[in-house]
């Protein structure tokens, strides 16, 4: 890799406040404490990045989602550089698209001929505009493209000034914007001095500031070089009470939003970008992710992104480009969690999240957020639970476990989440993909509800308990025989039926949960036994009553303990001389 080839350009980046004897930087020690002014530039940078430009259907589209999220200052085109884009000014001059809070910001290029298509899109428009015009002025574009030194082109750029002043200067609704594009590879001494003469020109007041705008039109430094560029010229700029600072950040070395966010503790008080990141080459700093690492910082970003999905939709369909699903905030699994460890933490954060809400009587979508592996709640983009947890064979019990809750209402007890856990791990171990919570519940369907009477001679019982009498009915290897036991429950008194039949276990635990909700829950019971040869296994009974799925549990679990008694060489009772120990199957799932 000829990494030396780079050396020259960033050998150039060169601040003061990064030479040694330099007075200290004071971004370092900043913090956000609120929103900067936010500009997307969706409808302008994003747009002359796309394969396809919007239509004017669709740049509509956009603009009314920018307005409808809070934005009051938004660059709407290039109108000298299209005709959908003048078009687009146009309709907006003409009224009913832009509410009268919001600021218009057109773009153009320091040339007379483009200034004056600039200048005549907006006529007639009543809301406050912003002319935001550009000129490069780092070396490799002054001597490259431009071809002009120093003074020539400051000379340009004056005369572009000088031309905005004379053919829009007298509106009272308008207002300047100079831009030096790439003023992150521009010598400091001479971005200053360019800037300080703009504001000179135009006459830069508090009450009607001149915005000056310093691109990191293609990204080439560290972010804490910019933070040092916008710190510098934040701390000479002439008439800077009457300068909106801005910064303009692309996201070449992937550090857009790193740099946006130390030029704000650097000074900068106005942010550009797009929303979601579009934009030249690796785009445009993304605004949504921005304002969000505010939100989650605790700063109310001051732009509602709380419905981030339906957001993104429209995003999406104006670009005609789609969001990666690890996108900060908005991809589809960046609340998601498949590894065991985090789920756990999820689900005991979420329930402690509950817990607490309830405790101090307070809505869960008010109450302070800490729940581990989510940085923010995703109730706060419009987003449910529904995707936090997902389970495949890097999961655990915890995700497991939460899965059938959410689907399914389950509760299952800590011990049989370990039990499902591992039957769980070679289903998805085997299908190498993820598994939703049906199919969670089929294996749990499939590994303990199976059908008992094709698996071991004891095909069903039925207890009729009343009072301190129990009555049982057993259907052991076709033939039916009945026991009635007094003083003890219902369970107790299956259990001895079946020991008496040769098929004994010892209960160590059963668990009643349902399963659903209202009129169409059943009841799903999980017992814990040890059969003959001293383990411990679980089976499961499903029913709509109690008992019912109780009986059937202790069935099964029966089943389990004789068939594996058979094949331990010992024998049951079946009253009808039946050979369990050939012939009958116990699935993987018994064992
Ligand atoms: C960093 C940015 O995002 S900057 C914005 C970039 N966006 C776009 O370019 C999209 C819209 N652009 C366009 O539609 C066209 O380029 C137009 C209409 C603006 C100009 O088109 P053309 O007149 O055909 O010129 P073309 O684009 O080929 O070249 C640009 C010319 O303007 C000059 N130029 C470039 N930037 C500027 C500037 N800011 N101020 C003055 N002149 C400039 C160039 O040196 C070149 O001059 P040359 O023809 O004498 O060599
Ligand atoms: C000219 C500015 C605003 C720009 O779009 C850039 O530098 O990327």
């Amino acid at each position: 890799m000829p990494s030396h080839r780079y050396r020259d350009a960033f050998s150039r980046v060169r601040v003061p406040l990064a030479e040694p004897g330099a007075e200290a930087r004071r971004w370092p020690d900043a913090r956000l404490t609120r929103a900067p002014l936010w500009v997307p530039v969706d409808l302008r940078d994003g747009n002359q990045a796309l394969a396809e430009p919007m239509d004017p259907t669709r740049k509509r589209r956009f603009f009314e989602l920018m307005v409808g999220m809070g934005y009051t200052e938004i660059e709407v085109g290039y109108p000298s550089a299209s005709q959908t884009d003048y078009d687009f000014v146009r309709l907006i001059a003409e009224g009913g698209v832009a509410p009268e809070h919001v600021t218009i910001v057109v773009f153009t290029p320091a040339r007379r001929d483009l200034i004056e298509r600039t200048v005549a899109s907006i006529a007639g428009i009543e809301n406050e505009v912003v002319i935001h015009m550009y000129t490069a002025t780092a070396p490799v574009w002054r001597e490259t493209v431009l071809q002009r030194d120093r003074e020539e082109l400051r000379e340009l750029i004056l005369a572009g000034g000088r031309d905005l002043l004379e053919l829009a200067g007298y509106l009272p609704n308008v207002r300047f914007q100079f831009s030096p594009e790439v003023f992150n590879l521009t010598e400091p001494d001479y971005a200053l001095e360019i800037c300080d003469a703009m504001t000179e020109l135009w006459d830069a007041r508090p009450e009607r500031p001149v915005i000056l705008n310093l691109p990191a039109t293609v990204e080439i430094a560290t972010p804490n070089v910019y933070a040092d560029q916008i710190e510098y010229m934040h701390r000479r700029l002439a008439r800077r009470d009457g300068v909106i600072l801005s910064v303009h950040p692309h996201n070449d070395r992937g550090t857009g939003v790193a740099c946006a966010e130390l030029a704000v503790l650097a000074g900068a008080q106005r942010v550009e970008g797009c929303i979601f990141g579009n934009g030249e080459r690796t785009g445009n700093v993304d605004l949504a992710t921005l304002a969000l690492n505010l939100h989650a910082q605790g700063v109310d970003p001051m732009i509602d992104f709380s419905d981030i999905d339906g957001i993104r939709s429209v995003v999406e369909d104006c670009n005609r480009l789609e969001l990666h699903p690890r996108h900060p905030y908005v991809g589809d699994l960046v609340h998601t969690a498949f590894s065991g460890t985090h789920q756990d933490a999820i689900r005991k954060g979420l329930a402690e999240h509950r817990e607490r809400a309830a405790a101090d009587g307070v809505p869960e979508g008010e109450a302070a957020w800490r729940v581990p592996y989510l940085p923010i709640d995703p109730a706060d983009l419009g987003r449910d639970y529904a995707a936090v947890i997902r389970v495949n064979s890097q999961s655990g019990k915890g995700g497991i476990a939460h899965l059938l809750e959410t689907g399914y209402g389950i509760e299952l007890p800590r011990r049989f989440q370990i039990e499902l856990a591992g039957r769980v791990q070679r289903y998805a171990d085997a299908s190498g993909g993820e598994m939703t919570s049906a199919e969670l519940w089929s294996v749990l369907e499939r590994e303990y509800l199976w059908d008992p009477g094709a698996r071991s001679p004891i095909a069903s019982a039925s207890v009729d308990a009343s009072g301190a009498r129990s009555e049982v009915t057993l259907r052991i290897a076709g033939a039916e025989h009945r026991s009635v036991h007094a003083g003890t429950g219902p369970i107790e008194a299956l259990t001895a039926a079946l020991a008496s039949h040769g098929a004994a276990i010892e209960v160590i635990g059963l668990h009643q949960t349902s399963v659903g909700a209202g009129a169409g829950a059943a009841a799903l019971s999980l017992l814990e036994f040890r059969g003959a040869d001293g383990r411990t296994r679980w089976s499961a009974g499903h029913d709509g009553s109690v008992l019912a799925a109780s009986t059937a549990a202790v069935v099964r679990a029966a089943g389990t303990a004789v068939v594996r008694a058979a094949g331990a060489g010992a024998g049951v009772d079946t009253g009808a001389g039946v050979d369990t120990g050939a012939g009958v199957r116990v699935g993987a799932g018994a064992d």
